[in-house]
């Protein structure tokens, strides 16, 4: 059934098992899976030479051929599973250590090849512009070149197949199977490129490191990675988090948890999916994941080498036989990966001493995920406390984002450099980054439109005209499908851009309980409810803020609303990244703007411009004319912070503007708040839907979308 039709006023209920469900989100363009992952495939030119052939031989067919030859996914067999765990395990060595040497590497020239034609760029950092500040003076103009500023290019082992996975970097049979077992076939690119990084540098390396004269990775390598939104980041963070457990606790034939990781993400919704993906690869390892919560405390190093080890993997904490102050305190977290957001483990480690916070001397991995937002002013002293408190020597840290500043990058390598002087290391620690495709801009596969609305008023009527039943998309052609998200840039907004639209789907169609709003001043419960019922396919429009903009995974989402213009273009990059997750096509990115945001637009005309470039598309068929893009006023250094910072004035929180374009103060958000009746509004509501079947006519002659206005006309937009 098509969704389309289910939103129809005169369509009949739809029949509410799961399968019919199901059936409809897989029917959408963006929810089916997708055959490849992977958003880059370039031919690069080849030349004479039997190497180069077979590193520009199509990829999938050495995949497929990889994929034949490796049968170590296959479930154990009857004699295997018999057997007890530490049996198991030293096989498990013994088939490590020898498959080290069956691994088969590729030579330097088709490393290159294939991360070219896959648009990775690996860079080995200098140690950090603090210590190239310090050394200036000294080094001579010929050292002071471009590869010193910028680092040095290698040209790792890519990852072609996750066979290669146990094969050439040994990781252990469960975790492969726990892979294979998620239905995941082929690498994406920042997985290609990062894993036999982060699980063994030295051969993923190989040749390279006789050139790298002080970098040491024999305790792993610090990693910052900027790959598109739903490339699979958290899969490739995991996976060698999960492994390193895994190894070191065979190695030690330990199997008390100790915490071992740290995974710091900026909001509750992420990394609740963190642990949820956390505890799928872990199923049957041993290894416990727990997502920090208000009032948890950490083990006291002390006590976390002696508890018991858990039997049950959902138990999220216990009360540890800890010291009775302390338990009557707090109840303990006793785990081997940590899930949090920034605040909730920084007070948790400065809750009994906030001049002097607890340290985590047994982590040995902290991953910063959305690093550039966990590293931007709102969240960098607390960020910065939680790795500071990682005081192990052996630390590794990994940093990922679809967007990261040179000032973030800056920051991660003077933070290690510090760190390493602080705990006297001998070499200076470097970080590798690593780039897939360009840093700024949208996944190559998504639609982006900008509509221009003269008012707020006309805003939302052009987004009601995307909700309803016979709606098409300004173009004309393509439906705006469900389900799709809202974004407005703060909470009353979303709130009354909710009750707005309360009543527009109709009853038929589900109605009210179609439609939700989630935001920060919810409460837990009710965002996880929401969360939930988002991603059962039960809500279809879900307004909300930023709050859901960075990392949260939902995989039918056909198209994301940006009723608010972002405020930053690495705003923009993220909120409309949640649709075309994980190669898939069909997502649409939909962007109002008013006269208000006129000054601020150009950030995302460049982004759209700069992804459909990126994605191949001729100048003839991009969404926006060359005109436009002059046209628009480029923003200020100070006009872009406080844009980043505050958001566009008129729609703080307090403030409204008017249909005569006076800030009044008494509209709370910038829109009409109604305070009619649900029963009235709905009333109300099927009038409107009579009027706007003849406005919709009108406007379909008025060229609303930006691309198709005329030269000479004024912005072109819904003006009621
Ligand atoms: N190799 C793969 N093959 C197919 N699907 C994959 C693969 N790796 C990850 N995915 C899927 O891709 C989706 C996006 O992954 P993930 O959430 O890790 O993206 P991300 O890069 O972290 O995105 P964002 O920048 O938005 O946080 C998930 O649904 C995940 O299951």
């Amino acid at each position: 059934m098509d969704i389309l039709k289910l939103l129809s006023r005169s369509s009949k209920k739809p029949h509410k098992s799961s399968s019919a469900k199901d059936e409809v989100i897989t029917k959408l363009p963006s929810a089916g899976s997708s055959t490849n992952p992977q958003l880059f495939h370039d031919t690069i030119p080849v030349a004479r030479g039997k190497k180069r052939k077979r590193a520009a031989e199509s990829l999938d067919d050495r995949i497929k051929e990889k994929d034949e030859e490796i049968d170590f996914f296959a479930p154990k067999s009857a004699n295997h599973k018999s057997k007890n765990d530490s049996t198991v395990d030293i096989e498990e060595s013994k088939r490590s250590a020898s498959s080290f040497d069956a691994a088969k590497l590729l030579d330097y020239d088709d490393c290159r090849q294939i991360l070219r034609s896959h648009r990775l760029k690996v860079t080995l950092l200098p140690a950090s512009n603090v210590q190239r500040k310090a050394k200036k003076s000294k080094k001579s103009k010929a050292d002071k070149g471009a590869e010193k500023k910028k680092g040095t290019e290698v040209y790792p082992q890519p990852l072609e197949a996750f066979g290669d996975l146990r094969t050439t970097y040994g990781i252990s049979r469960r975790l492969g199977e726990n892979l294979f077992q998620q239905g995941y076939k082929v690498p994406t690119e920042v997985q290609m490129g990062s894993l036999p990084l982060l699980l063994r540098p030295k051969i993923a390396l190989g040749s390279s490191m006789t050139e790298l004269d002080d970098f040491n990775t024999d305790n792993g390598v610090n990693l910052l990675a900027v790959a598109p939104t739903g490339s699979g980041k958290t899969l490739a963070f995991l996976i060698p988090v999960v492994d390193s457990i895994v190894q070191r606790r065979r190695a030690n034939d330990d199997k008390r948890h100790s915490l071992e990781a740290v995974v710091v993400a900026p909001t509750k919704e992420l990394a609740s999916q963190i642990v949820n993906e956390a505890k799928k690869f872990c199923v049957g390892t041993g290894i416990k994941v727990v997502g920090m919560r208000k009032g948890m405390s950490i083990v006291p190093e002390s006590n976390s080498g002696t508890t018991q080890d858990s039997s049950s993997e959902e138990e999220e904490s216990e009360l540890d036989d800890a010291t009775p102050k302390l338990k009557s305190l707090l109840p303990l977290v006793r785990t081997d990966i940590l899930v949090t957001t920034p605040g909730l483990l920084q007070s948790a480690l400065s809750s009994t001493m906030p001049e002097h916070p607890a340290s985590l001397p047994s982590v040995r991995t902290l991953i910063l995920d959305e690093a550039d937002v966990l590293l931007d002013p709102l969240f960098r002293d607390q960020s910065l406390g939680i790795w500071n408190s990682c005081t192990n020597t052996e630390l590794c840290v990994t940093l990922w984002s679809a967007t990261m500043g040179s000032n973030i990058e800056e920051l991660a390598s003077s933070t290690i450099q510090s760190r390493a002087t602080r705990i006297g290391l001998q070499l200076s620690p470097r970080i590798i980054r690593l780039i897939v495709g360009l840093k700024d801009s949208a996944i190559p596969n998504i639609t982006h439109k900008l509509i221009y609305a003269a008012t707020e008023p006309g805003k939302l009527l052009a987004l009601r005209q995307l909700l309803h039943p016979t709606a098409r998309s300004t173009d004309g052609t393509q439906p705006l499908r469900p389900p799709f998200l809202v974004f407005t840039q703060t909470i009353p907004r979303a709130i009354a851009l909710h009750s707005e639209l309360l009543y527009d789907i109709p009853a038929s169609a589900g109605g009210s309980s179609r439609i939700a709003v989630l935001h920060s001043d919810l409460s837990d419960p009710v965002r996880n409810q929401v969360m939930t019922r988002f991603r059962n396919g039960e809500v279809w429009v879900l307004i909300t803020t930023d709050i859901l903009s960075r990392g949260v995974d939902f995989r039918g989402i056909n198209g994301v609303v940006n009723y608010d213009v972002p405020n930053s273009g690495a705003a923009y990059i993220h909120r409309v990244g949640r649709t075309g997750r994980a190669g898939r096509d069909g997502g649409m990115a939909i962007t109002f703007y008013t006269k208000d945001d006129i000054p601020y637009i150009k950030n995302v005309a460049n982004i759209i411009t700069a992804s459909e470039k990126a994605s191949g598309m001729p100048e003839s068929e991009a969404s926006l004319q060359k005109w436009l893009l002059d046209a628009l006023p480029t923003p200020s250094k100070k006009e872009k912070k406080m844009l980043k910072m505050h958001g566009v004035e008129s729609r703080r929180a307090g403030l409204g503007k008017g249909k005569d374009g006076k800030v009044s103060k008494g509209k709370k958000s910038g829109m009409q708040i109604s305070t009619k009746s649900g029963y009235e509004r709905r009333l109300e509501n099927n009038r409107k839907g009579a009027i706007m079947g003849s406005k919709r006519r009108m406007q379909n002659e008025m060229s609303i979308e930006v691309d198709r206005a005329d030269d000479d006309s004024e912005w072109g937009g819904i003006d009621d």
